[in-house]
């Protein structure tokens, strides 16, 4: 698959093949080609060449009606969080299940009560519970991602993508998110996709990394079998 942006290439005949359960970390250097590669398996972007097919779905050919039903099965967690800053953490959550709803929502009462008690298990899962009335934009960066990461899991994704999840975060708090994601993708058989741009994190975090340059995939293995001198001499200096 190759996307295009006018002359520049930002991926370059990229094959991948993920598989069910994998925690796949996407390792490259700012510009690398990361987050777009994560924009097409979404369905928010289409390929200039070549075929992406996500759960089933001819992404690269697919309708928009089509990639809005893909959307819905796979969760996004993203750098800035992208919570309601102005609502609460529960309400928040909640709004992880508006793909599945008729209709927009306004305060946390016009939503399903079945919506409200999953968020709140959500919210409990990573550890928030006494945080679930406060407002979103008053809770620490580290806590704001966990909301954001149980408002991904309300929407009951198959496919969790994360991108740089953890760049903003201090680093006990980006400890915290990757152990909470790793552990939540161990239990419910998710298939992760997440970029970073640290080697150490990724070993810790991930089942196999994928390390791309300028758009082409340039490494790919296991964790268990990675060569960590020369992912840290490719990508250890990544800024
Ligand atoms: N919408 C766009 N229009 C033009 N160029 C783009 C667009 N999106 C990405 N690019 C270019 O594609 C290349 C890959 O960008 P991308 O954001 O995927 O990299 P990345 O590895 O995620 O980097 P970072 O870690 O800084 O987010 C870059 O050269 C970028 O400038």
């Amino acid at each position: 698959m190759t996307k295009m942006f006018g002359s520049a290439r930002a991926l370059d005949e990229v094959e991948l093949e993920v598989r069910r359960g994998e925690v796949v970390v996407l390792l490259g250097r700012s510009g690398a080609g990361k987050s777009t590669l994560l924009r097409h398996v979404a369905g928010l972007q289409q390929a200039t060449s070549g075929g992406l097919t996500v759960l089933g779905t001819e992404v690269s050919t697919a309708r928009e009606r089509e990639l809005r039903r893909l959307r819905r099965r796979i969760g996004f967690v993203f750098q800035g969080f992208q919570l309601v800053g102005r609502l609460s953490a529960l309400e928040n959550a909640c709004s992880g299940a508006l793909g599945r709803l008729a209709g927009p929502r306004l305060g946390l009462a016009t939503y399903p009560r079945a919506v409200r008690r999953l968020a709140a298990e959500q919210l409990d899962r990573v550890g928030l519970s006494a945080q679930a009335y406060q407002r979103a934009d008053t809770l620490s960066g580290g806590e704001q991602q966990r909301v954001a990461i149980a408002r991904a899991l309300v929407q009951q994704p198959q496919i969790l993508l994360a991108d740089e999840p953890v760049a903003a975060l201090d680093p006990s708090s980006a400890t915290t998110v990757l152990e909470l994601l790793r552990g939540i993708a161990r239990e419910e058989q998710l298939t992760v996709i997440c970029s970073l741009h640290q080697v150490a994190p990724a070993l810790s975090f991930a089942t196999r990394v994928v390390g791309l340059r300028s758009g082409r995939v340039f490494s790919d293995q296991q964790v268990s079998e990675v060569d960590e001198e020369t992912l840290a001499r490719v990508y250890g200096a990544a800024e």
